[in-house]
């Protein structure tokens, strides 16, 4: 049978604006249970105002929330925070210093002692923490105390949890392994999640869906694949890794450039585009006499550049040249190490299937 329930949340036309100054403008989610939504976009575009709304902290000047169906908020209804059923987990996340682990974990829980203590075991036991109850907060290290945190929010089972930076505080080689186990955690859980990051990586590394945001509105929505790999715009590609540019004029629905014919249907003759690729996407080959590879239908004609700078990074090698057509600076990656010297003549092409053509952005 078909799931008919209504998604766990459904924000419809959320806006807020301070001293005149719109800040969410007309946001709308829905977030199923067990599903990981990410805000995510740069600093100061909404995303934590977003938050504190469905947190109940703030109110809406426009718009609507829902919890399983239940209105809890609009222009007329406000429903306190304390009876949203949402758990919150934010940066600077503190514990109660003078509780144990487990009073910590059993701060939000109901009366019955045994049911009380069964939880507190059970959500200890998923963040890896058995055994930890009797201690206190101080002699927990930082990663340690993040997934008491996480047990307390999820403690009372909330039917939303809502995640504001929650890894930001946190020791780099740290974070990926909490990140992980928090999933893993929130997934068994089996609530709705909204999580705030301005980071790229996590919200790919998190999400189930990523709302993608900026000056106040949601951009884009969509799978981290689809985000990733059809980007509404420039700026949202730009988002997500550094990007190479090359511009040109479309006509009769073609758009030469020294890389060869791209195909840019949609655009009127004389209009000019934006051809938008990652560094990932552009194939090097070795200058062969002068020549590069000969054309072909998936990476078109190569252009020949001069290596101005490579760098390994480790996982892969960046590597910027200076093109011969034009004296534009393109970068590519290329995995593993790659460190040929500065003046280096290399050829370029472009993978056709990974280009992303826009209208030209001022
Ligand atoms: N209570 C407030 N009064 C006035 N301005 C506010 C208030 N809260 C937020 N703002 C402003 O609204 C804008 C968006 O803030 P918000 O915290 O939602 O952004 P954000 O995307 O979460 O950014 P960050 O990651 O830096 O927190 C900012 O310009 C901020 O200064």
């Amino acid at each position: 049978m078909p799931d008919t329930s209504p998604p766990r949340l459904v924000v419809s036309g959320l806006s807020r604006a301070f001293g005149g100054a719109p800040v969410v403008d007309d946001v709308s989610l829905e977030v199923a249970a067990g599903q990981v939504t990410c805000l995510l976009g740069p600093s100061g575009c909404g995303k934590s105002t977003t938050l504190r709304m469905i947190a109940g902290v703030d109110r809406p000047d426009r718009g609507s929330i829902r919890i399983d169906g239940r209105l809890i908020c609009d222009t007329t209804t406000f429903t306190p925070p304390e009876a949203r059923s949402v758990g919150l987990m934010f940066q600077d996340f503190a514990l109660f210093p003078h509780l144990t682990v487990a009073q910590n974990v059993a701060f939000g829980l109901g009366t019955d002692r045994a049911a009380r203590q069964r939880r507190v075991e059970e959500l200890l036991e998923r963040v890896n923490l058995s055994g930890y109850g009797p201690k206190h907060p101080h002699q927990l290290s930082g990663g340690e105390q993040q997934r008491v945190a996480l047990a307390r929010a999820l403690a009372p089972r909330p039917r939303v949890m809502l995640m504001d930076e929650p890894f930001s505080g946190l020791d780099n080689r740290l974070r990926d392994g909490i990140r992980d186990t928090t999933l893993e955690v929130l997934k068994e859980e089996g609530t709705a999640v909204v999580l705030v990051t301005h980071e790229p990586d996590e919200a790919m590394r998190m999400a189930d869906e990523i709302a993608l945001m900026r000056g106040g509105r949601i951009v884009q929505r969509g799978a981290p694949y689809n985000i990733y790999n059809k980007p509404v715009d420039k700026a949202a590609a730009a988002f997500f890794s550094d990007i190479n540019v090359i511009r040109g004029t479309s006509r009769g629905a073609l758009t030469d450039t020294p890389f060869g014919a791209f195909l840019t249907p949609g655009f009127a003759d004389g209009a000019e585009v934006e051809i938008i690729i990652r560094p990932q996407h552009l194939k090097i080959d070795f200058d062969r006499g002068g020549r590069g590879p000969n054309p072909t239908a998936q990476d078109g004609t190569p252009a020949r550049g001069v290596l101005q700078r490579a760098r390994y990074l480790g996982r892969e090698s960046l590597v910027d040249f200076r093109m011969d057509h034009d004296g534009s600076i393109l970068t590519a990656s290329v995995p593993g190490v790659f460190l040929p010297k500065p003046g280096t003549a290399l050829w370029l092409m472009i993978r056709r299937d990974r280009c992303f053509v826009f209208p030209v952005s001022r």
